[in-house]
């Protein structure tokens, strides 16, 4: 299999080296198009593929084209990429927001899958949702889906509005599990700990929970009982929260999340 990714940054280079590391493709034939000169020299240092900085009639050799860039950058490249672009080829964008329609539109093609990652997929720990225009045969579906695995997991979704909120929970999802680390670390460190061991109470606490909601056999609010005891610390921690409506506040950021990817889808 040939495969072209245009924008090597994060993701594009996360879906490369899972690739890579699964030998589902060859280094020969892995294109990765990067605009950034300092990033593409860094590619070249690295010899992850073979590096270019812009779309040429080189991509209509790829199987697949990947489309890993910032949607804002999409318009600067529909151009290039329509002229170069072959009926056969299938185009798999991880760009938050625009729409299957849209993309077929810009570049009068109709082979397009869309999906979400995030980025533990640069671990294979990822979790992306896909969805496909109706153009794409099982085959091309399935080619591509073998490839996102690489990743981490996957979950197809026939309705593709529901990628913009598969971005808002899981796509943006890390960041908000980082920012609440770096709240209980900035705790710690209040309380009087370097930042250093506040940090190793925080992360191994954070794993450590983790593994019991996936290995105990007990809803989140059994989890949280086994924590809290009557009158104790966790129960004045979480009538702070409850007072301070963190969890409404965290549902309402997740869903401006989600207005945001369909504001994009619009822009
Ligand atoms: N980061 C994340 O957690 C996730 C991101 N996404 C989506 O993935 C996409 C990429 O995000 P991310 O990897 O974080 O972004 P990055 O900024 O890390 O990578 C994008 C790269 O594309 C380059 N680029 C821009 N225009 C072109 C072009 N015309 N040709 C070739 N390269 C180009 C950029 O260069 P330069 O910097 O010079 O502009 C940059 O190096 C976005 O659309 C985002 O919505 C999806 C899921 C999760
Ligand atoms: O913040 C963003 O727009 C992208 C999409 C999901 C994660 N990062």
């Amino acid at each position: 299999m040939k495969i072209a990714i245009v924008g090597c940054g994060n993701m594009g280079m996360a879906f490369a080296k899972s690739f890579l590391q699964y030998d589902l493709v060859k280094k020969d034939n892995l294109l990765l198009i990067e605009k950034s000169i300092e990033r593409s020299e860094a590619l070249k240092a690295e010899k992850t593929g073979v590096v270019v900085d812009t779309i040429s009639s080189r991509i209509s050799d790829a199987d697949l084209i990947i489309l890993s860039v910032k949607p804002q950058d999409f318009s600067a490249l529909q151009d290039a990429l329509r002229e170069a672009i072959q009926p056969q080829q299938v185009i798999l964008s991880i760009m938050a927001g625009i729409p299957i329609s849209a993309i077929q539109e810009k570049l009068n093609h109709r082979l397009v899958i869309r999906a979400m990652p995030n980025t533990p997929a640069m671990l294979g720990m990822g979790i992306t949702g896909f969805t496909a225009a109706k153009e794409v045969d099982l085959t091309n579906l399935r080619k591509v889906e073998n490839l996102i695995n690489a990743t981490g997991r996957s979950i197809f979704l026939e309705d593709e509005s529901m990628l913009d909120a598969v971005t808002a929970l899981s796509g943006s999802g890390p960041a908000y599990f980082y920012y609440l680390v770096k709240a209980m670390v900035e705790a710690g460190k209040q309380m009087g700990f370097d930042e250093s061991v506040a940090s190793l109470l925080v992360k191994q606490t954070m794993l450590g929970a983790f593994h019991l909601i996936n290995t105990a056999d007990k809803s989140l609010d059994d989890l949280i009982k086994a924590v809290a005891s009557k009158g104790g610390t966790t129960e004045a921690a979480l009538k702070r929260f409850e007072e301070g409506e963190l969890a409404d506040t965290l549902i309402a950021g997740i869903k401006a999340a989600q207005v945001r990817a369909t504001e994009l889808s619009k822009s």
